[in-house]
């Protein structure tokens, strides 16, 4: 069994970042600029929103953060997208998700402009990644398709099944995957909660993508041997024996499934730290687009 590391891959990563902003710099040219929408207080938001920040530290980014309270009206936020959309200065922004429920997600993911949309959650991004086309590949998925690419596992011709649809994780990376490209060209099956025959198709999966938001809920009787899986999932469990208060948990059941694995990510340390990389390497590539 391979550990697929998202922690180590995307500190290859954020070295990689660091090399082309110096060179970025050399050439006189402008700093990549991240700025993050956070509304409210939410504790795993906060921290994603955090590691971002600390990232774009990292890599030798300007970064800003727009931290609004929970009852922030749609208007006050859709003002804000505005501003950093006309901001000469911003080469690409994110609006943490999810949103406090009295706003309209997508009506605010509407108004990013594409241009800056460094998540990839815009249609017009969403239908560029579908075509083929140019765009910014929503951050999750994209570091799904890096670390397999990395780690050389294969996926032409091999079947994937993806559970859960969501517009982040599940429905792009069935319709990545599915594509002809470096960690695509498979035959992707994407299932979901009203999917009959879960555990018949899983077994016959050579890859699994895990993100239904369901702890623990794969476990090793539902994979063959040899099975590659990607787990999508972060729970906080509540748990006074850890330090923060709480454990996390993924899709998958670990300890069961692992044993049967060729490739597994982990988690923490798989496909989160990826998430955050991949943002970075977007925010990058605005950056370059722009100039
Ligand atoms: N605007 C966006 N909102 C959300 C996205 C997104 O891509 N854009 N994805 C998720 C959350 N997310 C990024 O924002 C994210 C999730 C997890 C991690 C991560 O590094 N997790 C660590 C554990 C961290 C912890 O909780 O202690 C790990 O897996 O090792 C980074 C980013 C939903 N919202």
């Amino acid at each position: 069994m391979i550990l697929l590391d998202g922690k180590k891959t995307s500190a290859e990563l954020k070295v990689e970042i660091t090399e082309a902003v110096k060179e970025l710099k050399k050439q006189g040219k402008k700093t990549p600029h991240l700025a993050a929408i956070l509304v409210g207080t939410d504790g795993a938001s906060m921290t994603y929103v955090n590691a971002k920040v600390k990232a774009c530290e990292m890599v030798g980014f300007n970064s800003t953060l727009i931290d609004l309270p929970e009852e922030t009206s749609e208007e006050k936020l859709l003002q804000e997208i505005e501003n950093l959309n006309t901001n000469n200065d911003i080469d690409g922004f994110i609006v943490q998700l999810p949103l406090p429920k009295h706003i309209d997600e997508q009506k605010v993911l509407m108004a990013v402009n594409p241009d800056k949309d460094v998540d990839g959650f815009h249609p017009t991004n969403v239908g560029r990644m579908t075509l083929d086309l140019p765009s910014f590949l929503p951050a999750t998925p994209y570091g799904i398709l890096e670390l397999l690419e990395r780690y050389k596992v294969e996926t032409s011709g091999k079947q994937v099944v993806v559970i859960g649809r969501s517009h982040i994780v599940g429905r792009p990376m069935s319709i990545l995957m599915s594509q002809k490209r470096p960690a695509g060209d498979a035959t992707v099956t994407v299932a979901h909660s009203r999917t009959k025959n879960l555990k018949e198709l899983t077994l016959q999966a050579d890859i699994i993508v895990a993100a239904l938001g369901i702890p623990e809920f794969l476990t090793g009787d539902m994979v063959k041997d040899g099975v590659t899986i990607i787990d999508v999932g972060i729970t906080r469990i509540d748990d006074e024996t850890k330090k923060a208060g709480y454990r996390l948990a993924g899709d998958v059941h670990f300890e069961s499934v692992a044993p049967k694995s060729s490739f597994i990510t982990p988690v923490p340390g798989g496909v989160g730290p990826m998430t955050i990389a991949m943002l970075m390497k977007n925010t990058l590539l605005a950056c370059e687009r722009k100039s």
